[in-house]
């Protein structure tokens, strides 16, 4: 278990896939903890993952109420910086939602792209928050637990998972109820139109056919607010779309985060890329000493190998360092082998695999092939521990 002190309240995170170079964080709705990611975040491992439960919420503190929406702004903003994540995308659903919307136009630097699920620039109206946060006041989240249950999931999925239903009605029950009204006064008093009309960064907008929180026209509003905005409806899902199609979800979101064409251009897409896991100092080597007669050649490379292979999702950065290592050792280019090794540092991969990988290739392609990569690797890692003991 994990907590760090942000915003003056310790807030209950986990990362998952630790050191990965590229973050995706998620950010939870009202009444829930971070497990409701759980079924979703599996299917990004080439992602370091941020969860974290908002104040209030899950395991972390719980201040008196009311809150503020940018009260939930800062506790995010201020985990990334205890957490030194510089970057990141900001996946949230419901009041998520709002708070990855508001981190994004306060500190939009910060921000590489929006996944905003089941979630508008305004949820509700007064009347409703405060007739809930008396509801809550007098009976506690038990309350309205029931309701509530109906406006989370599709009438299909409750009647698919009754045992389920127990946990996830526990799950809000078990939301302390200081917390829970705290967050209703922070959705109630929050608009957020003109933050959603200065978002720059490409944002994908998720509804959920059956869902009673925040219906299809209410979440298609806040697409047609955002420059970038792509907008999709996940059939037959509710509020909550990470609990009951975690995979639709996934895919949706694997689209949508790798359609490099459409962020930037091959050629840039590319050169983040190829930034990220070979180093900027490598890159701009590269670059200074580029003459008209490789530029050609640069630019196929880094539009091919790096802008439309090395960036698709499928695999995670890792595994394509530790395949590319076996590749070049197997076909003995030593070069490569060297400045592959060297890419670990940003691919995470570790010396223990390259040995694992290295021993691989000794079956596979033969002992001399693993002898020279052996000897290339030991004086490269020899080099980069002492660079960086
Ligand atoms: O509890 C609900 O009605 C669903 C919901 C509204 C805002 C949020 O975060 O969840």
């Amino acid at each position: 278990m994990y907590a760090v002190i942000a915003n003056g309240i310790e807030l209950h995170y986990e990362l998952r896939n630790a050191g990965r170079p590229e973050t995706l964080v998620f950010i939870n709705s009202l009444g829930t903890d971070f497990r409701i990611w759980d079924d979703l975040a599996e299917h990004f491992p080439q992602f370091q993952i941020l969860l974290y439960d908002k104040r209030g919420h899950g395991l972390s503190a719980c201040p008196t109420s009311p809150y503020t929406i940018d009260d939930h702004i800062n506790d995010l903003s201020q985990l990334l910086d205890a957490l030194e994540i510089e970057r990141a995308t900001l996946c949230g659903v419901s009041v998520g939602g709002m708070i990855a919307l508001g981190l994004c136009a306060r500190e939009p630097e910060r921000v590489d792209s929006l996944i905003l699920s089941n979630t508008s620039y305004r949820i509700g109206n007064s009347e409703a928050w405060n007739t809930r946060i008396s509801k809550v006041k007098t009976s506690g989240t038990e309350g309205l637990a029931d309701t509530v249950m109906d406006r989370w999931f599709s009438q299909a999925y409750q009647e698919k998972q009754p045992e389920l239903m127990t946990l996830w009605r526990n799950m809000l029950t078990a939301t302390p109820a200081e917390g829970y009204m705290g967050t209703c006064a922070a959705i109630r008093d929050a608009d957020l139109l003109y933050d959603a009309r200065a978002i720059e960064k490409k944002t994908l907008v998720i509804a959920g056919s059956d869902d009673q929180a925040t219906p299809p026209d209410v979440v298609e509003d806040l697409s047609e607010q955002i420059n970038e905005a792509t907008y999709t409806v996940v059939e037959g899902a509710g509020h909550l779309p990470c609990i009951e199609q975690p995979l639709t979800l996934s895919k949706l979101i694997h689209d949508f985060l790798h359609d490099p064409l459409e962020e930037a251009g091959r050629y840039q897409m590319g050169m983040r890329v190829r930034r990220s896991v070979l180093g900027a100092a490598h890159v701009d080597r590269a670059e200074r000493l580029k003459t008209e007669f490789d530029a050609p050649f640069q630019s196929y490379i880094t539009e091919n190998a790096w802008g439309s292979v090395w960036s698709r999702s499928g695999l995670s950065k890792r595994d394509r360092s530790l395949l590319t290592i076996a590749m070049m050792a197997s076909l003995g280019h030593e070069e490569e082998l060297a400045m592959h090794i060297r890419a670990t540092r940003n691919t995470g991969a570790s010396k223990a695999e390259i040995q694992e990988v290295l021993l691989q290739v000794a079956v596979y392609a033969g002992v001399p092939a693993a002898n020279t990569a052996i000897r290339v690797a030991k004086d490269v890692l020899v080099k980069m521990e002492s660079e960086n003991p």
